[in-house]
């Protein structure tokens, strides 16, 4: 049984193997097609008891709308949200599967087994056609076997996860048992998306076989994104009939070698164009065909992006690179967000300060890591709104020109919970004591915080609209904050500025109102966020008092 093209795409074969065509136009964020029915679908082994095993939604409570988790009686290693994803998960091979962790549990005493090793027992316990044929059938997953057996340290990996899988699952062990396990799991390998569940960052893995066919670009036209049991392709940018579908397997914002080394297990030398002429951000942002759709988000000022405020002159590729070793080298294995990591990391980024470049890795990721910290924290969480809005309009409308991306719609969610925050401190008269900034004080006691927040409102749910699923829980919360906001007593006159500017933005009044209003508060709340991040991370005696 080979797998169909969605309609609106057809399967194409070219130089970087088979590939998905698109067969009519798309516009930037209109969807491609919905992948429904995965080959292989299920969280990390860690997340096995925090995600629903089918449906793999997340039950936290820091969810906007959590659930709650029950789990299976047989096996207790896998949790489910309710009965129809416990049975559903039953009919589709979890009966095999819960003896297998109730076996387990009993020799190990684990609860849970790591992601590739679970995913190939599946493969091998399933003796249903729709699971089996895409590993052997007629048109079987590209798994650049050869390749893989060629990276000792990756194939004597891959031995010990099969052979983990074949003794867990009960399937007998013998030399060709063996090559047909490894093989199956350079095909999981090649094929199966990591997927991040784009609002706790949990994730699991992903195997659909038409949706295997996308091939990689670091300037892709169009991204996946993940909901339950479902993968969306979107576009990007304009997509034109004929034209081949990419997507990016990677963080396409990192240099190049951290992008190769990201690729390394697809086994191909990209040839796109960021990787042909060594582009940074700035470089494919300022190429990119999708700028003009900035004009509602945090950043309408095209020119900006057309042409960065940035001095170049004073730094290489080659020496970013190296401060992105650095960094990483510092970094791995989990991301610290202290004060102290982030000093470090500052340091080493520090040609890049100089230039201004404040949208190339690592730079955004070590304000980032900063802004999340000071985000949760009593003393802090006042400053961490300076350090959002810089990211807002000074690196991710650089990092993803798109404004309907998911990461950008975030960003703006953020900023609109702070402003909440600090719209309270304000009006209660605290906001003077929680924080010693002058200018921070300053701009929040002339600025209207709820329209600057309606405003960020309207941003969130009309971008949302444009290129994220429907119930993505991001625009649905917006959507209710911004009824509530709408529905204050005393603020109608306020509310139908807002709603007029959001019904059409090029109004030069609705424009004027708009930056007035919203850019310039929070483009000078912005503004404080170099100084913010001088005195923390260099000077390292808090914040000195800045008019
Ligand atoms: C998920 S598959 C994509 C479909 C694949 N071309 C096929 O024929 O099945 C990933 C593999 O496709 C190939 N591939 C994907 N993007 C590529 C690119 N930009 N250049 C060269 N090969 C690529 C590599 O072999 C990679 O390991």
């Amino acid at each position: 049984m080979a797998p169909t093209a969605p309609s609106g795409t057809a399967f194409s074969t070219g130089p970087h193997g088979r590939s998905l065509i698109a067969t009519r136009d798309f516009t930037p964020g209109s969807l491609i097609a919905t992948f429904s029915s995965p080959v292989l679908a299920l969280p990390d082994g860690p997340s096995m008891k925090t995600t629903c095993n089918w449906c793999l939604r997340v039950g936290s409570d820091e969810n906007f709308d959590p659930v709650s988790l029950k789990a299976c009686t047989g096996c207790k290693a896998a949790v489910y949200c309710g009965a129809n994803c416990q049975r559903a998960h039953w009919k589709s091979g979890h009966k095999t599967e819960c003896k297998m962790f109730a076996r387990i549990r009993e020799t190990t005493g684990k609860e849970w087994l790591p992601t590739p090793v679970r995913a190939l027992a599946q493969v091998l316990m399933a003796n249903d056609k729709a699971t089996r044929d895409p590993f052997d059938g007629e048109d079987p997953l590209e798994g650049n076997v050869d390749e893989f057996k060629a990276d000792e340290q990756v194939w004597s990996d891959f031995e010990l996860q099969a052979m983990a899988a074949m003794t867990y699952s009960g399937v007998y062990m013998n030399e060709e048992g063996l090559a047909v396990a490894r093989k199956y799991l350079c095909q999981i390998q090649t094929n199966a998306f990591n997927r991040l569940d784009a609002d706790t960052g949990m994730s699991g893995i992903f195997l659909d076989s038409a949706l295997a066919r996308v091939n990689h670009s670091c300037v892709p036209n169009a991204f996946i994104g993940f909901d339950k049991r479902t993968a969306t392709l979107r576009a990007e940018r304009s997509i034109k009939e004929g034209e081949e579908i990419t997507i990016s397997y990677i963080e396409n914002d990192k240099p190049k070698s951290v992008r190769r080394e990201g690729l390394r297990l697809y086994h191909f030398e990209c040839d796109c164009p960021r990787c042909v002429g060594d582009l940074d951000v700035y470089q494919v942002a300022q190429a990119s065909p999708v700028i003009s759709l900035n004009s509602f988000s945090l950043q309408p000022n095209l020119s900006r992006i057309q042409e960065p405020a940035i001095d170049r002159s004073g730094i290489s590729m080659k020496e970013i690179e190296n401060i992105c070793k650095a960094v990483y080298e510092q970094t791995k294995p989990d991301q610290d967000n202290s004060i102290e990591a982030a000093q470090a990391r500052w340091k080493l980024c520090k040609p890049l300060v100089k230039a201004k470049m404040w949208a190339v890795e690592p730079l955004p990721t070590t304000i980032l890591l900063l802004a999340t910290n000071w985000q949760g924290s009593y003393k802090w969480v006042v400053y961490a709104l300076p350090l959002v809005c810089f990211l807002a309009t000074h690196c991710d409308p650089y990092k993803l020109v798109a404004p309907f991306m998911s990461w950008r719609i975030k960003g703006v969610m953020i900023i609109t919970k702070l402003l909440a925050l600090t719209g309270e401190l304000t009006s209660s008269g605290e906001l003077a004591q929680r924080c010693t900034h002058e200018g921070i004080v300053g701009v929040l006691a002339m600025a209207d915080q709820i329209t600057m927040c309606q405003a960020l409102l309207h941003i969130v749910v009309y971008q949302g609209s444009v290129g994220a699923a429907e119930d993505w829980a991001v625009p649905k919360e917006a959507k209710m904050m911004l009824k509530d906001l709408e529905s204050l007593p005393g603020r109608e006159n306020e509310a139908n500025l807002v709603k007029a500017w959001a019904k059409d933005p090029e109004n030069p009044e609705a424009k004027a109102f708009y930056e007035n209003e919203v850019l310039k508060p929070v483009n000078t709340l912005a503004s404080f966020a170099p100084e913010i991040l001088e005195d923390v991370l260099v000077h390292g005696q808090g914040l000195v008092v800045r008019r």
